[in-house]
């Protein structure tokens, strides 16, 4: 069976996504990780189905390179884009996601500004941060980001007794001047550092807000540069979070599944 395929890109974290308003793909674990595969497929970090939805103008089935699924905060910026593209929304649009409901703004500059969903809870864990923002993520503030052996110590905390059996994403955060922080992030479901993972640069963001920086964070990946806006609540609660970046298609083409 052939399938048309639009190749993305969320500051460097790349997706493979297929129109499926008709119904008709469902993709098995061993296809999503062939199609995914940088040699022996397209090659990406995740893959979406872009889809119909009752109530909201689609929704995002997304997938992991190992064929989990999440809430990937860079493919709905994505997603929007691919939204767009297909006239399914003008501007302003409404989606569902692997967390709930989401709206987000392509704006006239090529900016997809996302509507996050409140975070509750950031637990203190030593000197680190846990925290949901839509997929869970470890939080742990480093000296000299550039150096730091993400793989290495990204897999241990994915791996630990404390996060089993899901396990989580992890971020190692340098704070910079001019509240600007830099993330990278080791991401499960890849089990590899990402050049940009957005649940996560959003969840740098608010335990940095714990530090003292405000909305906006500027944030820098290897990917390029994000923000994200947010209101404060008392005790480690935010609402009125928004991831804000590009998304960009890179290429179109078919493929045999
Ligand atoms: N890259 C994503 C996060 C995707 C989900 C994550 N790997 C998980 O399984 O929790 C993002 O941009 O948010």
């Amino acid at each position: 069976m052939k399938v048309h395929f639009y190749k993305y890109q969320a500051t460097g974290n790349d997706f493979v996504v297929m129109d499926n308003r008709e119904g008709k793909l469902s993709l098995t674990k061993e296809q999503i990780e062939k199609i995914c595969d940088r040699r022996f497929g397209v090659g990406a970090d995740g893959l979406m189905l872009i889809e119909k939805h009752a109530s909201l103008n689609f929704n995002v089935e997304y997938f992991n390179s190992d064929g989990s699924q999440s809430l990937c905060g860079n493919g709905s910026r994505a997603a929007v884009h691919f939204a767009s593209k297909l006239g399914l929304v003008n501007g302003k649009s409404t989606f569902n996601a692997y967390d709930g409901a989401h709206s987000a703004e392509l704006l006239s500059t090529g900016i997809i500004r996302l509507k996050m969903n409140d975070v509750a809870e950031v637990k203190t864990i030593g000197t680190d941060y846990f925290l949901n923002t839509g997929s869970p993520h470890y939080i742990r503030f480093v000296d000299n980001i550039h150096a730091y052996p993400v793989v290495e110590e990204g897999r241990k905390i994915r791996y630990s007794d404390a996060f089993k059996p899901g396990g989580t994403n992890v971020n190692f955060v340098q704070l910079l001047p001019d509240n600007t922080i830099y993330v990278r992030t080791y991401e499960r479901g890849v089990e590899d550092e990402t050049l940009s993972c957005g649940t996560g640069v959003t969840a740098a963001a608010m335990a940095t807000s714990l530090k003292g920086y405000t909305s906006p964070v500027n944030i820098k990946v290897k990917g390029g540069d994000l923000s994200v806006e947010f209101k404060s609540g008392q005790s480690g609660t935010f609402t009125e979070i928004f991831l804000v970046g590009p998304a960009k298609m890179v290429f179109e083409g078919d493929l045999e599944l």
